[in-house]
């Protein structure tokens, strides 16, 4: 199981996301836990990493845990989503080649355990276009 902590961050009905070199497919950002490290602290190391801002930490809400099959490997990814406030401007670090702000349209172009989160937030209404 891989253990991984991302964010989910809704503007306007769309989701962000983010997509690595060479690959297709987009990702909700986050990354993995390191051991001992709390989810919020996770969140907060890997988002400073991939996007270059400072998340809130008095803001993360957990939004819920979803698990499908990893991209690119074998094995099950176990993904903690959580909403949060930031202060910074959004820009990608070089570990990350995109940034986009995806909507109901673009489920099929995250990975799995990414539609899964979609498919909840579709669900609950909080998804456009
Ligand atoms: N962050 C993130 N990872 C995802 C998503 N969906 C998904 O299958 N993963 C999978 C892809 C990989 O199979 C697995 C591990 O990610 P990775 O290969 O990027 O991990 P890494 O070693 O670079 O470490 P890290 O930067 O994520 O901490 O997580 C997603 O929406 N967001």
């Amino acid at each position: 199981m891989i253990d991984k902590v991302a964010w989910l961050r809704v503007e306007s009905g769309r989701v962000l996301a983010a997509r690595s070199h060479g690959k297709s497919v987009w990702y909700l950002p986050g990354g993995k836990r390191e051991p001992g490290e709390s989810d919020v602290a996770t969140l907060v190391r890997e988002v400073a990493e991939e996007l270059s801002v400072t998340i809130d930490p008095a803001t993360v809400h957990h939004f819920g845990t979803f698990e499908a099959p990893a991209h690119g490997r074998a094995g099950v990814v176990r993904m903690a989503c959580y909403t949060a406030e930031y202060h910074g401007t959004l820009a990608a670090s070089a570990e990350v080649a995109e940034l986009a702000w995806l909507g109901a349209a673009d489920r099929d172009r995250l990975s799995a355990a990414g539609a899964l989160v979609f498919d909840e937030m579709h669900r609950r209404g909080e998804l456009t276009g």
